[in-house]
């Protein structure tokens, strides 16, 4: 069988309760190599819950997960998976983009550093090499290279998540998780980070699992999107299909609330 065909990541019928609280519900889908899937809803509809569990940081309390791993098949996260296997995912096959970039990026070291340390935990050993796929990487993101040994917290919101996002794909993952990845900046700001991170998503074939609460930016990135609301997934399919023929009531005011915008 071709396993470029198999899915990258299965999720099947995955519960998370806090307590009392639902945080999300009965939720399966297959995530396919090369696929951008957004994840709308509005705040409290479990989008983060959902993302947290299927990047393994956070155990759910039903359902499961399995990753299709680049040499022993597909695993589950949670049963078939050691800590430390979960942990080796994240610094190599895995990424995470955070809303805030002081989140995914140190904010004590260099840019460059920011961006080597990803690269020495896949092993790499060579300070030369190291430091010039930093500079490369900087540029690919539109910053600078003179800015490579400045400390990220002398970078504007926009530069430290682009700083951000060459650190995560520096070690060219196969699968990214981002949250909110353009929230929190200037809509000027926000339509060149987009514009940067479909190049990117496209020209790296990145399979992508995005949460956002815009529309627009869903649109412009992911090929599916789920539409979640009180935990479950109420609307799934193509995001043209989704957003210009919504089925349900709710993404239908979703969509119309932000046409009256
Ligand atoms: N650590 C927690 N303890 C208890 N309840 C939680 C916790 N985290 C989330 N929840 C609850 O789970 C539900 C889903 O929350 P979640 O943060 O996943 O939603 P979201 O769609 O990501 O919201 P937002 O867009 O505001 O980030 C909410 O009812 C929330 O109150």
């Amino acid at each position: 069988m071709n396993t470029i065909l198999q899915p990258l990541l299965k999720v099947e019928n995955l519960s998370m309760m806090y307590g009392d609280r639902v945080g999300c519900q009965n939720i399966s889908f297959d995530l396919r190599p090369g696929e951008v899937l957004g994840i709308v809803g509005e705040s409290g509809s479990g989008k983060s819950t959902l993302l947290n569990c299927m990047s393994a940081q956070l155990k759910p309390t039903k359902g499961a997960i399995s990753y299709n791993t680049r040499h022993d098949g597909n695993r589950d996260l949670f049963t078939e998976m050691t800590e430390p296997e979960r942990r080796f995912l994240m610094r190599t096959d895995w990424a995470f983009v955070h809303q805030n970039p002081r989140d995914g990026l140190r904010m004590g070291v260099s840019a460059g550093a920011n961006i080597g340390e990803r690269l020495m935990a896949v092993g790499w050993r060579h300070y030369g090499n190291i430091r010039n796929t930093s500079q490369d990487w900087l540029s690919k993101v539109e910053i600078s290279e003179e800015r490579l040994d400045d400390l990220p917290s002398t970078f504007s919101g926009g530069m430290q998540q682009r700083l951000q996002i060459a650190r995560n794909l520096v070690t060219e993952p196969r699968l990214v998780f981002m949250d909110e990845p353009t929230g929190g900046l200037d809509v000027s700001v926000q339509a060149k980070l987009l514009d940067l991170l479909r190049g990117l998503v496209q020209n790296l074939g990145l399979s992508v699992v995005i949460v956002t609460h815009d529309l627009a930016v869903a649109r412009l990135l992911s090929h599916r999107l789920m539409v979640m609301q009180n935990g479950r997934v109420i609307e799934n399919g193509l995001t043209d299909q989704v957003l210009d023929d919504p089925q349900h009531p709710y993404t239908q005011l979703l969509v119309s609330s932000i046409l009256q915008c």
